[in-house]
């Protein structure tokens, strides 16, 4: 294409621009106009009720009253449409191609959101999960197809355009024949992070289309490689899902299981961007203490992390091992089985003079035992108190009926579960394979195998029954029998996502086929293209994890640094320095991502302190801590999973402190979270994980 056809093109799709953005005023003013007037509406209304309220009868007053909520609701979609297009004024489309059904060929803009023109009834930009967007992400030029409600339309695409359109400007505007273009994603990774994770609607690309996309998986398995945007992906598919099934998915039937707060105020932003209401979330622990109706003090999945660094204790690392087994699920269903069997110890009883054989009882008792234990009995009882009353011809009198109750308790061998579950390690003759955690608490890998045997024995009751798709991210570290509480616990769909290398906690962690074992139904994708940081970093990390079949993408960047320090003290001045000159650079997050807290402590303290520089925005997350914010982040490489900062220092990559398996992953996180840059410093020995040529 010549020059001036290109001047040509850009100068129609200007005026094009224009256009679009002075319709959208036109709705705007249309809409804005028509607030007001509900606005009067409901005013007067509420007023007549007021002023009439004497007069008015009870039925009179409802339907005033639900016309003034019908008037509400109105007001409130409008609104909701003003906010959507007031959103579009900055940027209303990101894409266009031409779409030619038989004659002549259709221009199809793409955006965030929808566009239907009220005044002028034309949709002017079509909601990127439109069926007839999918053609933007999938294909090149030439005859393609789409599904659409009303079954697949075929045509032909004849131009493809992307653009990046910002404060009404066009910045950038790319011809391509192909589907969405490298420079166009290239421009979108080079850029500073934003205060939380970002929508990638403009730069979908088609293995993530079909992804999102996928409304028949019953259970979808989403092993990626670091950065390959499962995140993204899944949060997008939960956009797409409410919009494909709109009359049937709202957000609050969606939940998340997220690692922790942080990650969950991360990524809080997405779903509100691409004008969906923010979903559900919980994190396991909490999860765990609802379902054990708080009765239970255990550790958490943080603390135990730590221990494992912390302690280095062999003993613990086998428990962790065995509970992490698929075996040990299968040995845990096997005395579930036998505990029910030996539970109830029947006996025939006389009630009023009528005989009530055991085997009756216990035929009875088994019938039902999805309910917790005191529902159970109770429903015995009242079956028994039935049968007389067929079989005897007989009603009970209420002290008969008394003595009915407490004769079947008897039966019960009353245990509590925390006993029961401790018995199930006598029952294994590995008694040793049961200890407590600090201050008599459980231990974190106890936790859901006693859920597990609850579930099976008494029942469990969740707030979370009606939860229709479900979102389990960094899926590596949760245990098979966190899976099958999982499983019996969400009957819905699921989305499953994360990184057989990403586990911070190799002892204790499930790869996708022990997933896919307790998960039946499930179906299985692998991104292996990873996005977010430099080539530069991700052959820098894939010398810690070698991954043959990682893709990186081609974005150029500098080479990251190993820094050598002669003391501890000159390596806290150097990540002083480092962090200094990231203050006045043009990024906006620096993570300072270490293996313990107890590091990650010391460091923000010396970084606080003000001996190696005062800073602004600084924070050091834990536990406890809720938010994600610009600046510099001080973490473990546990909290600083699913993150990531445009600067990444890692400190302390000594041989001693980097040096078991466990280490290198936690290394191979703490490196991946980087987009820009990474440096990693040490006073002493380097880490064998680290090769000789990276140093500096
Ligand atoms: N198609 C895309 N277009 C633009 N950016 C993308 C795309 N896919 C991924 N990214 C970017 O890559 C980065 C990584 O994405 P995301 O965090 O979703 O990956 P992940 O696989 O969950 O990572 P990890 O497992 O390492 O935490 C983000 O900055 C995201 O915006």
């Amino acid at each position: 294409m010549s020059q001036k056809d290109v001047a040509i093109d850009r100068a129609a799709e200007r005026r094009h621009l224009d256009h679009t953005l002075e319709r959208i005023e036109a709705n705007l003013d249309e809409l804005d106009q028509r607030l007001k007037a509900y606005a009067q509406e409901i005013q007067s209304q509420k007023e007549y009720l007021w002023s009439n309220r004497d007069e008015m009868d009870h039925i009179e007053k409802i339907a005033a009253r639900e016309s003034i909520e019908q008037s509400v609701m109105s007001g409130d979609n409008a609104l909701a449409r003003r906010q959507k297009l007031d959103k579009l004024r900055h940027s209303p489309y990101f894409g266009r191609f031409d779409f030619a059904r038989g004659g002549k060929a259709e221009p199809v803009y793409i955006g965030v959101h929808h566009f239907h023109d009220d005044l002028a009834r034309v949709i002017r930009v079509h909601d990127w999960r439109a069926p007839i967007a999918s053609l933007f992400y999938d294909v090149e030029t030439g005859p393609a197809t789409y599904e659409s409600p009303e079954g697949t339309v075929a045509g032909e695409v004849t131009l493809k355009r992307q653009f990046r359109i910002k404060g009404g400007e066009i910045e950038l505007m790319i011809e391509s024949a192909v589907h969405v273009v490298d420079e166009v994603l290239q421009d979108e990774l080079g850029r500073a992070s934003d205060e939380g994770m970002k929508n990638i609607v403009a730069t979908i690309q088609r293995d993530q289309n079909a992804i999102i996309r996928d409304d028949e998986s019953q259970v979808l398995v989403i092993q990626g490689v670091a950065g390959s945007g499962k995140t993204s992906i899944a949060l997008h598919r939960i956009a797409y899902l409410l919009y494909r099934f709109k009359d049937s998915l709202r957000s609050e039937d969606i939940l998340i299981i997220s690692p922790n707060r942080v990650f969950s105020d991360y990524i809080a932003n997405v779903l509100p961007e691409l004008g969906e209401e923010t979903v559900n979330q919980v994190g396991m622990e909490e999860l765990a203490d609802e379902l054990l109706d708080g009765q239970y003090r255990f550790e958490s999945f943080f603390e135990q992390t730590a221990s494992l660094l912390e302690k280095n204790d062999e003993a613990m690392k086998a428990r962790l091992r065995f509970k992490a087994s698929p075996a040990f699920l299968a040995e845990l269903d096997r005395y579930a089985g036998h505990v029910e069997a030996k539970r109830f110890a029947a006996e025939d009883l006389w009630i009023a003079r009528r005989l009530v054989p055991a085997w009756l009882l216990e035929e009875v008792f088994r019938k039902h035992r999805n309910l917790p234990t005191n529902e159970r009995l109770g429903q015995v009882s009242w079956e028994i108190e039935r049968k007389i009353g067929n079989q005897y011809n007989y009603d009970l009198m209420p002290e008969e009926r008394k003595a009915l109750k407490a004769a079947v308790k008897t039966m019960l061998r009353q245990t509590t579960l925390r006993e029961t579950y401790k018995g199930f390690y006598d029952w294994l003759e590995r008694p040793e394979l049961f200890r407590t955690a600090s201050r008599g608490r459980l231990e974190y890998a106890d936790v859901f195998p006693l859920i597990y045997l609850k579930m099976r024995l008494e029942g469990v009751r969740s707030r979370w029954r009606d939860v229709k798709h479900l979102l389990v991210d960094e899926m590596q570290d949760y245990t098979p029998v966190q899976y099958a509480v999982i499983g019996r616990l969400f009957a819905c769909k699921k989305t499953i996502l994360g990184d057989a290398f990403q586990s911070v906690n190799p002892h204790s962690a499930s790869g996708v086929e022990d997933i896919r074992r307790v998960l039946r139904q499930s179906s299985c994708v692998t991104l292996n293209k990873s996005y977010r940081s430099s080539i530069q970093i991700t052959r820098f990390a894939q010398r810690i994890s070698p991954n043959p079949d990682l893709e990186a993408i081609e974005r150029q960047g500098e080479e990251p640094a190993v820094i050598r320090a002669r003391t501890r003290k000159t390596e806290l001045a150097t990540i002083g320095e480092l962090a200094r000159e990231f203050t006045t650079s043009e990024h906006n997050t620096l993570g300072i991502v270490c293996k313990t807290q107890k590091q990650a402590k010391r460091i923000f303290e010396a970084l606080e302190g003000g001996e190696h520089g005062e800073f602004r925005r600084l924070q050091i997350l834990g536990e406890k801590s809720a938010a994600f914010g610009q600046g510099i982040v001080v973490c473990t490489a546990h909290m600083a999973k699913g993150l990531e900062f445009d600067r990444v220092i890692v400190p302390e990559v000594t041989a001693g402190n980097y040096a078991t398996d466990m280490e290198r992953n936690l290394l191979y996180v703490a490196c991946t979270r980087a987009m820009h840059r990474l440096a990693l410093t040490h006073a002493g020995p380097l880490t064998s994980f680290l090769d000789e040529s990276s140093l500096r």
